[in-house]
């Protein structure tokens, strides 16, 4: 983990590949605690919730042609990585997801090391997942596609 400071273009293809794919598109369902009112809407008690964390994502104020899949736009211009109030895959707030720090520590190491150790590479005559199209459930999970993992 003390070499992820020196991999920003690592860090930054795992938060696109976040931004891109959300592993859980609308985060967990919530419910209002008492009756309020939210741009001019009255939100009754009780009412369950799901905030729509894929279009924060992919909203174009948000990010720069966001359907695109660009690690780059994570480097600032000395190849630093930026943070964005905008990345929200774990969800904000008093429930943003417990296992955040797990998760972004696992998915580094995962992802590194899989690099490290192989070549990925789509199989001739074959397309690879875009990223956008999935098992939409309350996870969201690519279709099944064929990769070949060659050892480096
Ligand atoms: C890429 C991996 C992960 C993503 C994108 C993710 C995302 C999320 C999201 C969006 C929520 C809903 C937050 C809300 O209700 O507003 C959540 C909740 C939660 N996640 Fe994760 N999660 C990931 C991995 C993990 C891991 C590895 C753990 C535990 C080791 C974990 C534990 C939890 C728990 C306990 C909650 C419920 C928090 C609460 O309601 O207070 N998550 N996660």
């Amino acid at each position: 983990m003390e070499d992820k400071a020196r991999m920003p273009f690592t860090e930054a293809t795992i938060l696109e590949v976040f931004r891109m794919s959300p592993v859980v598109p609308m985060g967990g369902p919530h419910a209002t605690s008492e009756s309020t009112t939210l741009a001019g809407y009255t939100i009754p008690k009780g009412t369950i919730i799901l905030g729509d964390l894929y279009r924060v994502l992919h909203d174009k104020n948000n990010f720069e042609d966001p359907y695109k899949f660009k690690p780059e736009r994570w480097l600032d211009c000395d190849g630093k990585v930026i943070k964005s109030d905008k990345m929200i895959p774990f969800s904000i707030g008093p429930r943003v997801c417990l296992g955040k720090g797990l998760a972004e520590m696992e998915s580094f190491i995962f992802f590194s090391t899989l690099l490290q150790n192989f070549t990925f590479k789509v199989p001739e005559g074959e397309n690879p997942p875009n990223g956008m199209e999935g098992l939409n459930a309350i996870i969201f999970s690519p279709h099944d596609y064929n990769v070949w993992a060659v050892r480096r």
